[in-house]
């Protein structure tokens, strides 16, 4: 099934452009980007539990597909050791089938998309544009801290892995981030704070309207991302 592209097909073989569609339904996507141990699955759990949101982690769906024994399970499995990205169009299937199976019509996709091939391909592919970009800012120092305690049996979860994905994420995911902020979708986060302080700020936003959400976005968007805190990268 052609996913998306171009519209749902309506009536008189016109094509309904309005929003995002997904085969025959109506979705809603929010990206949810952040660094390695920002907070982005644990603030992801509150949001679905408050606001009735499907969590889709690309990590997660990639780490399932290494188990079931998938022709590309030890390309993926050997990606993730090294911190590095999976090829698009492996992470973009997975993700593809995770919202065609759901019943659901509003996604919270996290960690995706992590590159710009990431987020062109999934543009291309799909033609969803996010509602917004909901981005968690946090410290390396503190994001190194909660990694080494997270105790999850995680692969990736080493300080050599941990120092390659926090230099994958300065380097290909922040730009991402950037490009989102040009187009006045970014909603930051100080995910510095204790969990609940910062489920208290993500609440806000969630909390809010459509309208006030763009409203929200559009006054803080003409300022530049900083991350890590204090580091200006509008001035490179
Ligand atoms: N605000 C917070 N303060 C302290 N610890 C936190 C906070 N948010 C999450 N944690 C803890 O930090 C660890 C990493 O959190 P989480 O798995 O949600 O991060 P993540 O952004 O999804 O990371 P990854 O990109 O590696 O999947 C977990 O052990 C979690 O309990
Ligand atoms: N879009 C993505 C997302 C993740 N990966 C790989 O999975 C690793 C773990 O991701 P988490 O979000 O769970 O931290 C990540 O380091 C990548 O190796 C990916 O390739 N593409
Ligand atoms: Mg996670």
């Amino acid at each position: 099934m052609e996913v998306g592209k171009g519209g749902k097909e309506v009536s008189g073989g016109e094509k309904d452009v309005s929003g995002n569609h997904l085969g025959d339904k109506k979705v809603t996507v929010v990206f949810v980007l952040g660094g390695p141990g920002s907070g982005k699955g644990t603030q992801c759990a509150n949001i679905v539990e408050h606001f009735g949101f499907t969590h889709l982690s690309a990590g997660d769906l990639l780490r399932a597909e290494i188990k079931s024994g998938s022709e590309n399970g030890t390309m993926i499995q050997n990606m993730i050791k090294e911190g590095k990205i999976v090829p698009s169009e492996v992470t973009i299937k997975l993700l593809q089938r995770a919202m065609l199976e759901s019943e659901n019509n509003k996604f919270l996709i996290d960690g995706f998309p992590r590159n710009e091939e990431n987020r062109a391909a999934f543009e291309e592919v799909t033609n969803i544009v996010p509602e917004f970009v909901l981005f968690f800012d946090c410290s390396e120092e503190e994001m190194e801290k909660r990694l080494l305690n997270r105790n999850q049996g995680r692969e990736d979860d080493n300080i050599d892995t941990i120092r390659k994905r926090f230099k994958v994420f300065v380097e290909s995911s922040l730009p991402v981030v950037e490009y989102y902020n040009s187009k006045g979708k970014v909603k930051k986060i100080d995910a510095g704070k204790p969990i609940n302080e910062v489920f208290d700020d993500v609440k806000g936003i969630f909390s809010l309207s459509h309208e006030k959400i763009l409203e929200h976005i559009m006054a803080q968007s003409l300022k530049p991302i900083k991350w890590p805190t204090g580091a200006d990268l509008s001035k490179g």
